[in-house]
């Protein structure tokens, strides 16, 4: 079912924390709302799940207004970061709970949990208690437990972020196979983790300042974001000042061929797309720093010191020396114009 948010607003007291985010997600679509603390995803959600009550704007799901309806009415499957298992209950009956709640029969309601727990490799632990379980665990459980009502849609609030580096590259794995097993839902994700927008959004949603700032499909949006906030937020990119005159485009009086002259005052280039090959930008190299597979080079360009650039090269390179004069050549295909907005 789609989940349609239109002109939603919230406020808390005097804090406007959303301010009219227009959304729709489609039936088997997932959409990622991300953005940097404070900046209205978990509003947004809490909206759809009905935690919170809009002071404008309706919300519709499979085109039915459930703006005043209560949330357990609702029918959406919510997980959020701190798992928020039952503490009380065994894991079976963590995810029995909705059935039971909505009465379904108990032969339903036993091979329901069975399956969701087989779907998320949780079967061997049925009987054990929340507290028993590892925070992946408990994360893995709390999405059968979601899931175990057959919700049209799923709420995801960072559901990875209280796990560690290792046990979140896991968990990211899971959800892009569970995407698979539940194919019509439509899912909403929120996470200030760009590696996680990415990995799993059809289309994310950037968000700054309770507002939505740009919506695109996720490669698109990596590819040519339409903001800077989007392009530094989404990937770190490199963000140069340029003048466009006559059809052409310069980078402190360098020219730079091939890029399409379109609207926008700054260049846009991601850190790897950045060649070290003779015909490009002038630039002195100030550092180099290991990142295993990788250098991450610093460059600063002739009039430019405001704006270094970064510049990763694989680790397997021979580096030119820290101080010295290097050529940086802009690949036009993985350079755009955004505006400085
Ligand atoms: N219950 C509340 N009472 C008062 N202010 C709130 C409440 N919940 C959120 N806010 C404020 O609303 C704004 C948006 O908060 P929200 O939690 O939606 O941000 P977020 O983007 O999800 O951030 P984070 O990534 O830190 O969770 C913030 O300024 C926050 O302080």
């Amino acid at each position: 079912m789609t989940v349609q948010l239109d002109d939603v607003t919230v406020h808390f007291g005097r804090t406007c924390a959303l301010e009219g985010l227009n959304l729709t997600v489609a039936a088997g679509e997932t959409v990622a709302l991300l953005g940097p603390s404070g900046s209205g995803k978990s509003t947004a959600l809490k909206a759809v799940a009905g935690f919170v009550r809009p002071s404008r704007g309706r919300i519709r799901i499979g085109g039915v207004d459930v703006t005043d309806v209560p949330p357990a009415q609702r029918g959406i499957g919510v997980v959020v970061q701190q798992y928020a298992l039952f503490p009380h209950l065994r894991v079976a009956d963590n995810v029995a709970f909705g059935l039971r709640a909505a009465r379904r029969p108990k032969r339903e309601v036993q091979q329901r949990v069975a399956e969701m727990l087989a779907m998320v490799g949780m079967e061997a632990y049925a009987r054990r208690f929340p507290r028993e379980l590892s925070g992946g665990q408990q994360q893995r459980v709390a999405i059968a437990r979601a899931l175990a009502i057959r919700p049209p849609v799923l709420l995801l609030d960072e559901p990875l972020a209280a796990l560690d580096a290792q046990l979140r590259a896991d968990m990211l794995d899971e959800l892009q196979k569970l995407r698979r097993e539940v194919p019509d839902v439509a899912i909403v994700y929120v996470t200030h983790d760009q590696a996680e927008a990415l990995a799993l959004a059809d289309r994310i949603a950037v968000m700054r300042d309770a507002r939505l700032v740009d919506i695109a499909p996720a490669a698109e949006l990596y590819q040519a974001p339409p903001s800077a906030f989007t392009a530094s937020f989404l990937g770190g990119a490199n963000l140069l000042p340029v003048e466009v005159k006559d059809d052409e485009v310069t980078v402190a009086g360098h020219r730079v061929p091939g890029v399409k002259p379109a609207s926008g005052d700054l260049l846009c280039v991601r850190p790897h797309a950045i060649r070290l090959e003779a015909g490009g930008v002038p630039a002195r190299l100030v550092g180099a720093q290991w990142r295993g597979a990788s250098y991450r080079l610093t460059c600063v360009i002739d009039g430019l010191a405001d704006h270094p650039v970064h510049i990763d090269v694989p680790a397997d390179r021979d580096l030119p020396a820290v101080g010295s004069v290097v050529s940086m050549r802009l690949p036009s295909e993985a350079c755009s114009l955004v505006e400085s907005r």
